[in-house]
């Protein structure tokens, strides 16, 4: 059996990753990995141990229990911390504000991206789009298309605050660009590195984003299978 073919997405948070990923999937017969589900979800954990993610230690502590599943399917998406099912619980508010710690700590962040690209490997599909913040430059630099998805900060902050109806927008837009900010300090995902195509999505609706997103795939894929 060939090896899936890997279609690698980065960008800074709200610019779409996930879902234009997982409607491309969709699109394409793919799998579809959130590599950020991976931090959010031990992030969840630390917080279950009644740990802080900005201790270093703890972290790698909760991390020896962590009993991770994920699904790959766009149209059957889940998230499982042994037998719990966090595909909700890993986007709260809480977890969000939780997650850089986690992100920032280098055993963890090596630790899952084994688990990412055997992940891809034993997908059983024809390929997986990935998609997080170092996809392109460390988890899959050899992947055939490689793409920086972004959109204005604005732009980003009031798509996440249309998502979250209750929360102040304000308050929403403040979240985004503070996690942003501590993320970029570990990976950088708002620049392109050589080689990687920019789809900036400020001015673009869902539809033409994925639109968009599937052309470079297409021309990226071109003849290789
Ligand atoms: N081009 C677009 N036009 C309008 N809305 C969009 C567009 N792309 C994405 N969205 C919407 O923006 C919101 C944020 O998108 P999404 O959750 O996919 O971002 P993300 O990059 O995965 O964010 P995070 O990194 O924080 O998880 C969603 O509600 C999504 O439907
Ligand atoms: N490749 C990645 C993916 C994610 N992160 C960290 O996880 C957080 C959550 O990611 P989302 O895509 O769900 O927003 C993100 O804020 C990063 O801290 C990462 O470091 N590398």
């Amino acid at each position: 059996m060939t090896d899936p073919i890997t279609i690698a997405i980065d960008g800074p948070a709200g610019s779409g990753k996930s879902s234009v990923s997982k409607e491309a999937a969709r699109r394409l017969g793919y799998g579809y990995l959130d590599t950020g589900a991976a931090y959010r979800a031990l992030a969840w954990h630390v917080l279950e141990h009644g740990a802080d993610t900005s201790d270093a230690a703890a972290v790698v502590d909760a991390a020896g229990d962590f009993d991770y599943a994920i699904s790959l399917d766009p149209d059957d998406y889940w998230v499982r911390v042994g037998q719990a099912s966090v595909t909700e619980a890993i986007r709260e508010p809480r977890v969000s504000s939780a997650v850089s710690g986690v992100a920032r700590v280098p055993v963890i962040r090596e630790q899952v991206n084994v688990l990412f690209r055997r992940l891809v490997a034993e997908s059983g599909r024809p390929g997986v789009i990935v998609e997080g913040r170092d996809i392109t430059t460390v988890v899959a630099p050899d992947a055939p298309v490689r793409i920086l998805l972004t959109a204005a900060p604005e732009v980003r902050a009031a798509r996440r605050s249309a998502e979250l109806t209750t929360q102040d927008a304000a308050a929403v837009a403040a979240a985004l660009h503070k996690r942003d900010a501590s993320d970029s300090q570990v990976v950088d995902f708002l620049t392109a590195a050589p080689g990687v195509t920019v789809v900036d999505s400020t001015d673009l609706d869902f539809a033409q984003t994925v639109d968009a997103v599937l052309a470079v795939v297409r021309s990226g894929t071109e003849g290789s299978r």
